[in-house]
């Protein structure tokens, strides 16, 4: 099975989940952390997900699951514990041109989850093509337990230098050098779980050598800006 990873942008895009159980309690928490707007359909749904609908989070669309949901959706889950019906919503996806994630058989649907952590704009996402889901949640675990607890005053800053540094024109044909050799230092800090207070100071020292001439005056309060976390 061959697939192409990606990031869909799905805020405010109908998806649809048949099924609402505890696996696709899982797959409907993911799609209200995207901001989609989502259609359930299902004989009988867990507590959490009866929740959802109380707070209007999802939207109640029927327990027999008919094709006609799908109209106008990017993105179908089929998520029940019938293997013959969610083959069933897959092709009738497919036939429709939308991608199908069926959960009881990879092969069968064209979508594939992968266990993610997320905070803020950090996902990281591990899959195992399907060869072993409970491995993919393991590794997950692991990597993040590994940068989460330092990285978020970090990646902001990344995030702030990366504008201006595309943003003056001083740097222009070297901003991607200094973007990775920033980057490399930025993870030598993480790598070192060097804490934020120590580390933007130390970060501090090595951007103004890698500044390409000195700093004009118009840019000296967006340079402030990058150190305060
Ligand atoms: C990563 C995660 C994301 C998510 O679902 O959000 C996810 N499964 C998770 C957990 C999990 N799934 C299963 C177990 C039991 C142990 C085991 O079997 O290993 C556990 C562990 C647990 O529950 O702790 C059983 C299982 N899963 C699939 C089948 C069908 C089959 O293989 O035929 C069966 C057998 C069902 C049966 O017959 O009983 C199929 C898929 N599951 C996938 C994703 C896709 C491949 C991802 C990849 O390999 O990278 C894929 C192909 C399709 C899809 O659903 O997208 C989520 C992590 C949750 C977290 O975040 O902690
Ligand atoms: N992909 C994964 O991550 C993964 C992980 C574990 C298990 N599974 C497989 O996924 C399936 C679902 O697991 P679960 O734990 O959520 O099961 P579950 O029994 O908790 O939920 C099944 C859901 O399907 C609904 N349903 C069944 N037939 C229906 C129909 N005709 N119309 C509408 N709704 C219908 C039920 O009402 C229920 O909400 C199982 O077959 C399991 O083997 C997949």
């Amino acid at each position: 099975m061959k697939i192409y990873p990606v990031g869909l942008v799905i805020e405010g895009r109908k998806c649809v989940v048949v099924g609402g159980g505890r696996v696709a309690e899982r797959k409907i928490k993911g799609l209200i952390e995207a901001g989609a707007e989502v259609y359930v359909v299902a004989r009988e749904v867990s507590p959490a997900v009866e929740k959802l609908i109380r707070e209007g989070r999802v939207i109640a669309a029927g327990s027999e699951y008919y094709s006609e949901i799908l109209t106008g959706s990017v993105l179908v889950f089929a998520a029940t514990d019938d293997p013959d019906l969610n083959k069933r919503i897959s092709e009738d996806a497919r036939r429709r041109g939308i991608f199908c994630n069926n959960v009881t058989d990879p092969a069968d649907g064209d979508v594939i989850i992968p266990a993610l952590f997320r905070d803020g704009n950090l996902i990281i996402a591990v899959t195992t093509t399907g060869a072993s889901p409970a491995l993919a949640a393991r590794l997950r675990d692991r990597i993040s337990e590994t940068v989460v607890p330092v990285w978020k005053p970090y990646l902001e800053f990344m995030e702030k230098w990366r504008k201006f540094v595309l943003g003056w024109k001083a740097f222009s044909g070297n901003s991607q050098e200094i973007l990775r050799k920033t980057a490399f230092i930025v993870y030598d800090l993480m790598d070192r779980h060097i804490p934020p207070d120590e580390g933007l100071p130390e970060l501090k020292a090595a951007c103004e050598n890698l500044l390409p001439m000195p700093l004009p005056d118009e840019l000296s309060e967006e340079w402030e800006d990058l150190w305060k976390s």
